[in-house]
Parts: C-alpha cells; structure tokens; sequence
C-alpha cells in the first residue's frame, strides 16, 4: 500500500483510539519487521498532537519456525517495560499476547493496539463505533452466562463451564486506560473453568486452522475431557490428514498443557471474509477469527485471562455453520447470530 494511503487510516485508527495531545504514543516493532507500520503510526500520532516515538527490539535469537505465543523479547529489558509502562499507547507490531510483559503494560493503565495484519486488511476491516456497539453486546451476554454449549451437524457437542473467567472483547481500536485490542478484530471471547471442558469437537472441511492457516480438509474428531483434549482422530472415512498434522505439532512443544481449552467465543463482522485466507497468505487470521457467525475455540494457554496454563502452544480454530447457546439460549444459529441487535443494522 502507499505510504500516504496507510498513513491516512493510521490516523483514522488512532482518532478511534482517542489519541490525543499530550499523549504519548510508542511503536514497537521487533527486527526488520514492519518499519513502514511505525512510520505511518509515528506520522498520524504526530498530526493528533501526540508525543511518539518508536522502539526497536532486536529480532527474536532463536526462531523455532513454530508460532511460540508468549515471548515478548522484552523480558531481559526491564527499562523498555518500564518506558512503555510510562506510554499511554503502546501500537504493538510484534504480538505481545500471552506474555507476562503486555499484562505488566496494561497493568500500570497503558492501553496497546496490537497491527500485525497487512495493510490492505487493515483498511478494509477499519473498525467502526457501530461493530464495537454490537461486540459489546455480545460480551455482556457472554459474561452473564453460566455454561456454554456448541453443536453441529458433523457431530459437535462440547458443554463449556464459564463463570470463572472474564470476557474479553476486541473490536479492533482501544480508548480505554489499561485494554488491549487487535486490529482488525470483531469477536467475543472467554474461557471454561480449567476443568471444566467436556464433550466432543469435530472439525469439519472448512474449519480453520490458525497458525497453519490453513482450511480443514479431512475431518477431526477432539474428545475433551475435564478440561483437557484427551484424543484426536480423523473423522469417520478420512484418511486423517489434519488429525495427524494437529497432533504433530502439539507434541513439538513437548509440554502436554498445549492439549489445554483456551478461550472460545463467536466473530461478528460481515465483513470479514471466510475465504480471506485464500487473499492474505501473510497474514495471522485475524479475518478468519472475525467473521460473522464463526464460532471459535481455542487450545493452549489461558493465562491472557488470568489462568494457569502459559504454554506457548496456541490454536484457534474458527468454525463455519456451529450453534451456539448460552445457558441454553440459542445465540448462534447454524452460523447466523439470533439477537437482533448483535447483527448488521441492514439485517435486523
Ligand atoms: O487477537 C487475537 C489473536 C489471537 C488470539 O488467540 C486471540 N486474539
């Protein structure tokens, strides 16, 4: 994208953000990656009147090829934790989710706005105060319930204790002292009780596999118990494909919390595409994880929720076509959200 294009919806993002004189806005960027997302944020902090500036942490030292969640590559630097302590924004480009050191940032009131995704995503899932109404909705009704349940016709049907956990929302911007959020995002999310998972998830074609980022093509079939996914199998008459490649790479973690039930929620924006995966190959899923009426569970650590379970591990996993109920109430139907005000304005 053209610098004085991405700089323009930097600015709307941070406008959104309610950045504003007397702030001061920090860019973390890791190694090479990203140099032009903190020329833009740096540019459109400045037209907002903020003080900017950009730190650049050295590129991870080892790189296990796997999508190891919870290295912020900040943990022998305590003066950079403390600088972006002192921010009132940290634009995070190197996904500091699941580390010890972002909730220590949100912790002193300083709000961070992970952008990862490639520039185009970024214009085209622009967050909108209306899609923050709508999320917002949704997580009131996802912290007052009890128990969540999903089925689906390939055989789902998983019962989640809730009522330990916080929700989270993300829609994409954050105005808020002390909140994270992810641009583009549109979803709601918590977790079941650490023991608390029971039931059946099969994984059908169409399912996404985030880091593989790749589709479902053989189904799976998850058996969950007690919290904990206790076997995973090729669905009936497939030759086990993703089974095998989902099994392979938890266990290259060596560390069976991997096997742990990590958040789970539902997408919300219509304008998220299923099949963006086959347009952004670069990209971390953000799409796929907010696409209206996905049902998404998680597997691996919980602690960005105040759990245990820190393992570096992590997968969500978006479904097509899933139902969901909260205390038995049906808010997800077959894919299509049932509470009127938690649609699109034109379809309600
Ligand atoms: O934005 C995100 C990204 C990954 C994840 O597991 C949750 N939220």
């Amino acid at each position: 994208m053209d610098q004085n294009l991405f700089n323009d919806i930097c600015l709307q993002q941070l406008r959104l953000s309610a950045v504003h004189e007397g702030e001061t806005v920090v860019v973390l960027t890791r190694g090479n990656d990203r140099a032009e997302y903190a020329d833009a944020f740096l540019w459109a902090a400045q037209q907002l009147g903020a003080a900017t500036y950009h730190m650049r942490l050295p590129s991870p030292a080892s790189a296990s090829g796997a999508w190891a969640v919870g290295d912020s590559g900040l943990d022998k630097l305590p003066l950079a934790v403390e600088a972006l302590k002192a921010a009132d924004l940290v634009v995070d480009c190197t996904f500091l989710l699941f580390s010890e050191e972002q909730f220590a940032i949100q912790a002193a009131g300083t709000r961070i706005l992970t952008a990862i995704e490639p520039p185009e995503l970024l214009a085209r899932l622009m967050p909108t105060k209306e899609l923050r109404e709508r999320v917002e909705i949704g997580a009131e009704l996802l912290a007052k319930a009890k128990t969540m349940r999903i089925t689906s016709p390939h055989g789902t049907d998983v019962t989640y204790q809730l009522g330990v956990y916080p929700t989270l929302s993300e829609y994409g911007y954050t105005d808020q002292p002390g909140r994270w959020d992810h641009w583009p995002a549109a979803f709601v999310f918590t977790g079941g009780s650490d023991d608390g998972v029971d039931g059946k998830i099969v994984l059908a074609p169409g399912d996404v596999l985030l880091p593989f980022n790749t589709y479902v093509q053989t189904p799976v079939e998850l058996t969950i118990e007690q919290g904990f996914i206790r076997d995973i199998r090729g669905g009936a008459g497939s030759s086990g494909l993703d089974a095998d490649l989902l099994r392979s790479y938890i266990e290259s973690f060596h560390d069976p919390r991997g096997y742990g039930m990590s958040h789970v929620g539902w997408g919300l924006d219509e304008r998220a595409h299923w099949h963006g995966l086959t347009q952004f190959p670069g990209g971390m899923g953000m799409e796929l994880r907010s696409f209206y009426g996905n049902v998404m569970f998680s597997i691996g650590p919980n602690n960005e929720l105040g759990g245990p379970n820190d393992t570096a591990c992590h997968f969500d996993i978006p479904m097509r076509g899933n139902s969901l109920y909260l205390d038995d109430e049906l808010i997800v139907d077959a894919g299509a959200l049932t509470v009127p005000e938690m649609r699109p304005a034109g379809s309600r």
